[in-house]
């Protein structure tokens, strides 16, 4: 089979956040095995914008999930070698946005920014203060003392966008983070998002099926049957 990645695969073997070669994912076994992707080969830049489209059930949840080390390649490789982290398994530098609720019930917004702050060993007060930090520069101070239950959907992703920058990662994954949003609000929360990764200096890899949400972005991957092909996006022309 062709391989269709070539124009992602052409930069310097350093100048990569997460890089990945022949990844294949296939689900279950024998006549009940889905194959969510194969031979999918990416590289994603220091400071990369990127969003991945592409028909549902093509494989943009698998590939996110993979590159964010939460599952593992059935063949293929995956390396985040620009993020100094260990060979195997996620680097903490990545953070993770999901399309549902995510945050834990029972803490406060400003609670459940610091708690991965708190589970890494920072010290439960400092967590605190850099989560209530990082919702000020949001300007989502307001929602630090409310409970999940109290938020609209846009304001729980807003809190869900503060927990992953409180960890200041170099890579964000969002799978479709506005998949529950209207339109304008989906808009607040990719801008809030776009924001962060320019102050992180992160590189944003960003999952949608909204027309509106990918004409924000210059870099395009699409995702066909569990095969990754690069578009052009409209500032920059193929990928290079
Ligand atoms: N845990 C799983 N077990 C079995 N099959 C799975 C699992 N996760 C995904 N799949 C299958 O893999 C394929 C790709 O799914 P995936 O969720 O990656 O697609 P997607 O492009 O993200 O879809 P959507 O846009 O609807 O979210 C689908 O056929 C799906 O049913």
């Amino acid at each position: 089979m062709k391989d269709t990645s070539s124009p992602m695969t052409e930069r310097p073997a350093d100048d990569a956040v997460v890089r990945c070669t022949g990844l294949a994912r296939t689900f279950g076994s024998g006549r009940a095995a889905t194959v969510a992707l194969h031979r999918v080969s990416c590289t994603v830049p220091p400071g990369a914008r990127i969003a991945l489209s592409g028909p549902s059930g093509s494989g943009k949840s698998t590939l996110l999930h993979l590159l964010a080390g939460l599952d593992e390649p059935t063949a293929g490789e995956i390396s985040w070698s620009g993020l100094g982290g260990p060979p195997h398994g996620r680097p903490g530098t990545v953070g993770l946005v999901f399309q549902g609720p995510s945050l834990l019930p029972d803490l406060d917004v400003r609670e459940n920014v610091a708690l991965p702050l708190i589970l890494g060993g920072t010290p439960e007060q400092t967590a605190l203060r850099a989560a209530g930090d990082v919702l000020r520069r949001l300007q989502a101070a307001d929602l630090a003392a409310k409970l999940p239950e109290e938020l609209s959907g846009g304001q729980a992703q807003r809190a869900a966008v503060a927990r992953v920058l409180a960890g200041r990662p170099a890579l964000i994954l969002a799978d479709e983070p506005t998949g529950q949003l209207d339109h304008q609000t989906g808009d607040r929360v990719i801008t809030v998002l776009l924001n962060a990764a320019d102050e992180l200096g992160a590189a944003l890899v960003i999952s949608t099926h909204d027309p509106a949400v990918l004409d924000r972005f210059t870099e395009r991957w699409t995702m066909r049957d569990g095969t990754l092909i690069a578009a052009p996006g409209p500032g920059k022309g193929a990928p290079s």
